[in-house]
């Protein structure tokens, strides 16, 4: 049976650079594209940043490619990712060659929590000078991202991750956090490295080849992985998978870039990369290996956007990728 990808672009640059994403998924395989409109802009038409329509398409979809919303990012992404039952959001920084990167070195993965932390939407505020915000830390999703997580060091034959919390403050939340986790890689022998987050922040920028797999809770996911695009030549370049039991939403790690929207510039790479993890995720591994290779190749030798010094179109490289599977 035909796979069903729904596709949302979102705002901003998400509606130059999943185009190009659909284009190559639609050159290495068989699939049914279903439409849904989410963002600003549909607010401003709709009324509703996320229309039920765009929820249900997510939800009974085989994956989603979406894009990235603006100011409404909040009310888009995290139903989303509620939608696809995602508990864990993979996201992978990696240094490619012929990309000028700060820390060329770097090639690791973030496996940060997806579904609490200080994402739990219990924010209020209370009286004039006082807001509050509950985060919540549970330790049976901890234990269910570490699952994840020892069987992912697993499968690329890694002895174990890096955990990276502030459970020297944050004692009883991500003390649970990090209990829960250390205890389910215990059980399955994998070995585990604990980091203070903050230390983590200045490791990672000094020497990011100590770190293969870094399991985090959400914030610090959102907060590190953006840090470690600045390592590896921007936010252009880090893809992500929101992955759930079933299915999957695939994403860059960027925004909807207003400062660039519109000039048909933006670095699709992110988007590409996204496009392979999906195709992986469905079981499609040699056509997400071409496009990965095809994404490599293209980085390697050009054409470039300007984010990577050069002065290709969004289109360009999409169709240098696209000569390329
Ligand atoms: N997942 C999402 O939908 C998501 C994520 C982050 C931010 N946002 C929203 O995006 C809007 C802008 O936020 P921001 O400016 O903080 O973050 P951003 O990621 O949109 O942009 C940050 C900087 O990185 C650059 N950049 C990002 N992606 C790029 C690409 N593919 N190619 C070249 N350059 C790229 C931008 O030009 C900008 O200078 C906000 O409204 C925010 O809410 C949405
Ligand atoms: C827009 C926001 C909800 C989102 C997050 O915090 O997860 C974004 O920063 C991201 O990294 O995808």
């Amino acid at each position: 049976m035909t796979d069903q990808i729904a596709v949302v672009p979102g705002d901003g640059i998400g509606q130059e650079v999943v185009p190009v994403a659909v284009d190559v998924l639609d050159a290495v395989g068989e699939f049914e594209f279903v439409h849904g409109e989410a963002g600003d802009a549909t607010k401003a038409e709709t009324g509703t940043a996320l229309p039920e329509e765009t929820y249900d398409l997510v939800a009974e979809s085989d994956a989603t490619i979406f894009g990235a919303a603006g100011e409404t990012a909040a009310d888009v992404v995290l139903p989303l990712r509620e939608a696809v039952g995602s508990f864990v959001n993979v996201r992978p920084a990696r240094a490619y060659p012929g990309v000028d990167a700060l820390r060329p070195e770097t090639d690791l993965v973030f496996l940060r929590e997806n579904t609490e932390g200080v994402y739990s939407g219990h924010e209020d505020r209370l009286s004039d000078d006082l807001s509050t915000l509950t985060r919540v830390i549970t330790t049976s999703a901890s234990e269910r991202l570490a699952e994840f997580a020892c069987e992912y060091v697993d499968e690329r034959d890694l002895d174990g991750f890096h955990v990276a919390h502030k459970a020297n403050v944050m004692r009883e939340t991500d003390g649970r956090f990090r209990d829960a986790v250390v205890a389910v890689a215990d059980e399955h022998g994998v070995e585990t490295e604990e980091v203070l987050m903050d230390a983590f922040a200045t490791h990672v920028c000094l020497d990011p080849e100590q770190f293969k797999v870094v399991v985090c809770p959400n914030l610090a996911g959102d907060v590190l992985s953006d840090l470690a695009a600045g390592l590896v030549g921007g936010l252009g370049m880090l893809p992500s998978a929101n992955v759930g039991p079933e299915n999957g939403l695939f994403e860059p790690v960027h925004g909807s870039a207003p400062d660039i929207a519109g000039e048909g510039v933006a670095n699709p790479a992110a988007t590409l990369l996204s496009a392979a993890m999906l195709l992986s995720h469905l079981g499609y591994d040699d056509e997400g290996d071409r496009v990965r290779a095809a994404v490599e190749d293209v980085l390697a030798d050009g054409p470039h956007t300007p984010d990577l010094g050069g002065d290709a179109t969004t289109e360009d490289v999409g169709d240098a990728v696209l000569d390329r599977v």
